[in-house]
């Protein structure tokens, strides 16, 4: 198993939240927040800057957790605006050289 098939996990579970409500799932309150995708978008900045943060002082166990948490609502926000994984993988390939 490849180490970013996690990304693909957490993402087919993300999809899944878009059509069944899951009580108390997080997922399901992003995506239905009442500041829309404003509130993804809010919570891509916050993680973004928490990263930089752990970065710029070289605490590596706080760098893998916020970019857990980046990439997570990465697939949030990407998921709520209809992007898919292998959009975003044929991107990436398409730029090798
Ligand atoms: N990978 C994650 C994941 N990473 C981070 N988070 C949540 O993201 C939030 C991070 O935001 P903060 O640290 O700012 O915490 P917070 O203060 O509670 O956030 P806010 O009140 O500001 O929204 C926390 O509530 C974390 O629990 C995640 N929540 C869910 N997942 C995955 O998504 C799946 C579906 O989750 P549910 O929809 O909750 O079932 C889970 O099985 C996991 O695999």
């Amino acid at each position: 198993m490849s180490s970013i098939s996690i990304l693909e996990d957490v993402y087919d579970v993300i999809e899944d939240r878009k059509e069944n409500a899951v009580e108390g799932s997080y997922v399901c309150s992003l995506l239905k927040h009442n500041k829309g995708m404003d509130k993804i978008l809010e919570k891509i900045g916050e993680e973004s800057t928490e990263v930089i943060l752990a970065a710029k002082n070289g605490q590596k166990d706080r760098i893998i957790e916020e970019s857990c948490d980046l990439f997570f609502h990465m697939l949030v926000m990407l998921s709520a605006n209809n992007i898919t994984l292998d959009e975003i993988s044929a991107e990436m390939k398409g730029r090798r050289h």
